[in-house]
């Protein structure tokens, strides 16, 4: 189906699958900047909706697995996750068609925007924003694999959404994809991580936690300049994150029952939305 206005053929049921999107359909705008897969840029699809576009590069993703899981990834739906509209398969390279968020990566917000827009209120709200659109991904028994605060993007009124969840798994370089990679997200892993690659809901919940850390300390790097191998040795030693400047208590004891060195004591994302809620209703 396309939502631009005109009827869609009748044969489009047939032929046409519906996360199929048809490029004439697209104008191609400016730049945003590139990714894992290559160069993506702003675009308007039907005349008036805003769209990121990714335009994968020969060789960056095994696409025909990816396009297999697009029509899984068409059906997650919610308020705090950056939405798939669709692809465009049917030529090389393959275009991913996404909504568009105006103010780009948490990460580099967090960098630009003046400490006293960011306050403790504003930065748990955030936290909370990027917890909810993990419990609805949690809930869908759905693994995004790289969370961290370069993967999660603002949009108007400082709305916060997950990005690329799931994507790692269709990445074909290797400096990413082993954990011995020089691209491989060490600092956001917990030791099953590092050890075994045991990917689940709750290491994403131990990312979770050094994504909290990024926000509150309004986007530092993890660990500094510290080496992966150096972030391993202590990770395994269980040393973590210290608390950031001006951090409440209860909000870095949160960070800490993330990375907690057994997977099972870690909490849920649908746990963490109590504890953060709770805070923001009654601490601040
Ligand atoms: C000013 N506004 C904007 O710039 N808005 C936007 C920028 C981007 C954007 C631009 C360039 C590169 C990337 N990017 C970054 N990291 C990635 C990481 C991965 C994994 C697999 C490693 C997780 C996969 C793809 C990407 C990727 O495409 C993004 C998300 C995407 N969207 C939807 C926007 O609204």
């Amino acid at each position: 189906t396309t939502p631009c206005d005109r009827p869609a053929p009748p044969t489009a049921g047939l032929s046409h699958d519906k996360w199929e999107i048809d490029p004439s359909e697209l104008v191609l705008l400016e730049e945003l900047g590139a990714g894992q897969f290559g160069v993506v840029r702003r675009g308007r699809w039907c005349g008036y909706i805003d769209t990121a576009v990714k335009m994968m590069k020969e060789g960056t993703m095994s696409e025909d697995d990816f396009i297999e899981e697009a029509k899984v990834m068409t059906k997650l739906k919610h308020d705090n996750l950056v939405q798939l509209y669709g692809v465009c398969s049917k030529h090389r390279p393959i275009y991913i068609v996404t909504e568009y968020m105006r103010h780009g990566s948490l990460f580099n917000y967090l960098r630009r925007t003046s400490p006293d827009q960011l306050g403790p209120a504003v930065l748990l709200g955030m936290c909370i924003q990027v917890c909810n659109g993990m419990a609805y991904l949690e809930k869908q028994n759905y693994i995004h694999r790289d969370l961290a605060a370069r993967n999660c993007l603002v949009g108007d009124g400082k709305v916060v959404k997950v990005a690329d969840f799931g994507l790692a798994r269709y990445v074909l370089d290797d400096q990413y994809t082993s954990s011995g990679g020089t691209k491989f997200p060490i600092k956001w892993a917990p030791p099953e991580v590092l050890n075994y690659t045991r990917f689940s809901s709750k290491s994403d919940v131990w990312a979770f936690g050094v994504l909290m850390w990024e926000v509150f300390t309004c986007g530092q790097v993890p660990y500094g300049r510290m080496k992966n191998s150096e972030v391993v040795d202590m990770v395994q030693k269980g040393q973590v994150l210290e608390k950031p400047k001006g951090c409440l208590n209860e909000i870095y004891s949160v960070m800490r029952a993330c990375w907690r060195h057994m997977p099972d004591e870690r909490p849920s994302f649908r746990v963490l939305m109590d504890k953060l809620t709770t805070i923001e209703r009654t601490v601040l």
